[in-house]
């Protein structure tokens, strides 16, 4: 009886690219998420890890970002096509590409603002003790951008310190809010949509030198304009932005194409408070993350 090797393809999954057009004073963000499947004569990797016909699968998401940089992106279909072109027309051994992108909205909110539509959820939790009521009230995961207009440097660097600092970097996080009423008779939903589109805005418009200053910044927004709110407490995750390195492929790389981190990322956290604030009582005790 013999074993034979059927039906095969590999390639690099997931390639998530994010390009940034800055040509025109309204930047435009593209986000994608690329997977391409190389298939051909490829038979003797499988059967005796021969590799001379194997175009490494880290040369295909090489060569997705560099694409995004010498030609940009554009429509995610003229983007694949571009690509499974090319790896059929410039490798012998392959006979069909198949290249799938899946496209990750985001809805402008600015110039260089974007926020992610979907998933965000609007929170309460209400505590009474039998005399008095507290009520958090917040929301999770707002996904917001900003392309430009947020630097990091001034670090201090030791012998593990690899970063580079920055003055042009993406900026990007979930928000998630809780912020701490000091009355109970209010207009909650006004209050809701009044507050969460005041974090927005200030996320877009602070020059941000650090996530930790926009997180102040943004705080402190809300309790400048919100007497009803005695402290907001945040917690912001760093969705890191690596700027692709394109030198091996003699490329230059003007903060257009970055690399979407996933994991690890920083957490930014700290409340923002009234020094005057009326006691919380025991209104945090177990609220999930802010306790
Ligand atoms: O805004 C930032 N704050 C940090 O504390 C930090 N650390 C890091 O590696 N990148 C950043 N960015």
């Amino acid at each position: 009886m013999g074993i034979v090797l059927g039906a095969n393809q590999y390639g690099k999954a997931e390639v998530r690219l994010v390009h940034v057009d800055r040509s025109a004073p309204q930047h435009v963000l593209t986000d994608l998420n690329v997977s391409t499947h190389l298939r051909g004569a490829f038979d003797a990797t499988y059967l005796t890890g021969d590799n001379s016909s194997v175009l490494a699968t880290d040369t295909q998401k090489n060569t997705v970002y560099a694409f995004a940089r010498q030609f940009g992106v554009g429509e995610p279909e003229e983007f694949a096509l571009r690509l499974g072109r090319h790896f059929v027309q410039s490798q012998e051994a392959v006979t069909g590409a198949q290249i799938e992108i899946d496209q990750l909205p985001w809805t402008r909110v600015g110039d260089h603002s974007f926020s992610r539509p979907g998933g965000e959820r609007r929170t309460t939790s209400v505590t009474f003790d039998g005399s008095s009521a507290w009520v958090v009230s917040g929301l999770t995961d707002l996904v917001v951008l900003n392309t430009t207009g947020s630097e990091f440097h001034g670090f201090p660097r030791d012998e593990y310190t690899t970063l580079p600092e920055t003055t042009d970097r993406i900026l990007a996080t979930s928000v998630t809010a809780r912020w701490r009423y000091s009355s109970l008779d209010l207009d909650f939903g006004a209050l809701f949509t009044g507050i969460r589109s005041r974090m927005l805005e200030t996320f877009a418009s602070t020059h941000s030198l650090a996530l930790q200053q926009t997180l102040y910044a943004m705080g402190s927004a809300v309790l400048e304009d919100f007497a009803e709110v005695a402290e907001v407490r945040l917690s912001m995750p760093n969705k890191h932005h690596y700027l692709a390195d394109l030198t091996p492929f003699g490329l230059d790389n003007p903060n257009q194409v970055f690399i979407a981190g996933d994991r690890p990322y920083g957490l930014i956290e700290g409340q923002v408070l009234r020094e005057e604030a009326p006691d919380a009582g025991s209104a945090w005790q177990f609220v999930p993350g802010f306790a």
